[in-house]
């Protein structure tokens, strides 16, 4: 099968995980930034996460180097567009992007600037390809909480336009879910959607509570309800989208390796299961090779493809025309 010319849908793509490695040579320079090295193979050794990688936390840290030239206006909108850029290439028809709108305030921009220059990159990508797609807003949960209502105020000038959800990021510590009640709350008052990541490197507790505490409709991994009744059943009752991100997986320790991810598993049971990127450049992926790797490793049908696109059409935070759209490239 032809995966490069497969349509695809891309639910679960991290701006700062997915910038190019010449950028950020390119950009560092612009800034008077200096590296560690302006090696375009050493710049890329250091961005993309060892498949040797003990836990998500070392997975984490490959963040730092992107998000040093992730601070000004023109750096955001050229990484934005160029993530759209490179998904349509290989194409992706709709891809969400999510990032941590309060990781880009290190030399002085507002977040309004910030929210300004990811939906200008976006938006310049969709005039120039055939790709859609919108943002997501990334919490990170480490970080202090005194400031997520006005993210969530100041984005809500481009709700529906360009950023439709919230999510929690970060480490994932097991509980974590209660201290957010009240922000998620506040998100779907204001009308985002909700989206968590959960059970990746945590306990399924966790994903039971992202959809009963929070109001999640589709979780960021979720690997972990294999271990928890409660979890898989609320998982399969109410209908949530599961955003598996193997290769990620495999890197994060979340799974051990490809075959033992349970996303067939999943699939057969008729849990909605969606395959994603999770980080382009931190695991050195594409759509491409995340659709290959599954339908390979778990000798998937063209049909079993196209039942999962459309699982991703139905879960997109999408408007009806844009999954309308969407629909025209399914068999
Ligand atoms: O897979 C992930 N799990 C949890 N957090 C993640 C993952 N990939 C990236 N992040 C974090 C690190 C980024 O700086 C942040 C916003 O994109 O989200
Ligand atoms: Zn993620």
């Amino acid at each position: 099968m032809n995966y490069f010319d497969l349509p695809k849908i891309d639910l679960h793509c991290h701006l700062d995980g997915s910038v190019r490695p010449e950028t950020i040579i390119a950009l560092a320079a612009e800034q008077n930034i200096t590296l560690p090295s302006n090696d375009i193979e050493a710049i890329r050794t250091l961005m993309i996460a060892p498949e040797t990688c003990t836990d998500l936390g070392e997975y984490l840290q490959r963040f730092d180097l992107p998000l040093s030239v992730m601070q000004t206006a023109a750096g955001i909108e050229r990484i934005s567009f160029e993530v759209f850029e490179d998904a349509a290439k290989e194409n992706v028809k709709y891809l969400e992007v999510r990032f941590g709108p309060m990781l880009h305030l290190e030399q002085g921009l507002t977040l309004e600037q910030v929210f300004d220059s990811v939906v200008a990159g976006m938006k310049r990508a969709e005039a120039m390809y055939d790709i859609k797609g919108n943002y997501i807003l990334s919490i990170l949960r480490h970080m202090p909480k005194d400031r997520i209502k006005e993210v969530l105020d100041t984005a809500a000038k481009y709700l529906n336009d360009g950023i439709v959800a919230f999510d929690l990021a970060g480490g994932e510590a097991p509980g974590f879910c209660a201290e957010f009640v009240p922000y998620a709350q506040y998100a779907i008052e204001k009308g985002y959607r909700v989206t968590i990541h959960a059970g990746e490197q945590g306990v399924g507790q966790n994903v039971f509570d992202a959809i009963s505490l929070l109001g999640a409709e589709r979780i960021g991994h979720g690997i972990h309800i294999t271990g928890h009744e409660a979890a898989y059943n609320l998982v399969k009752t109410q209908n949530i989208a599961l955003e598996t991100c193997p290769s990620s997986n495999v890197q994060t320790k979340a799974v051990e390796n490809l075959a033992s991810h349970p996303v067939k598993a999943f699939y057969q049971d008729g849990i909605q299961i969606t395959i994603n990127t999770d980080n382009r450049t931190v695991s050195n992926t594409t759509m491409t090779d995340e659709v290959r790797k599954v339908m390979e490793e778990f000798n998937l049908s063209r049909e079993d493809y196209f039942n999962i696109y459309k699982i991703s059409i139905e879960h997109a935070f999408a408007s009806d025309a844009v999954k309308q759209y969407l629909s025209t490239f399914a068999e």
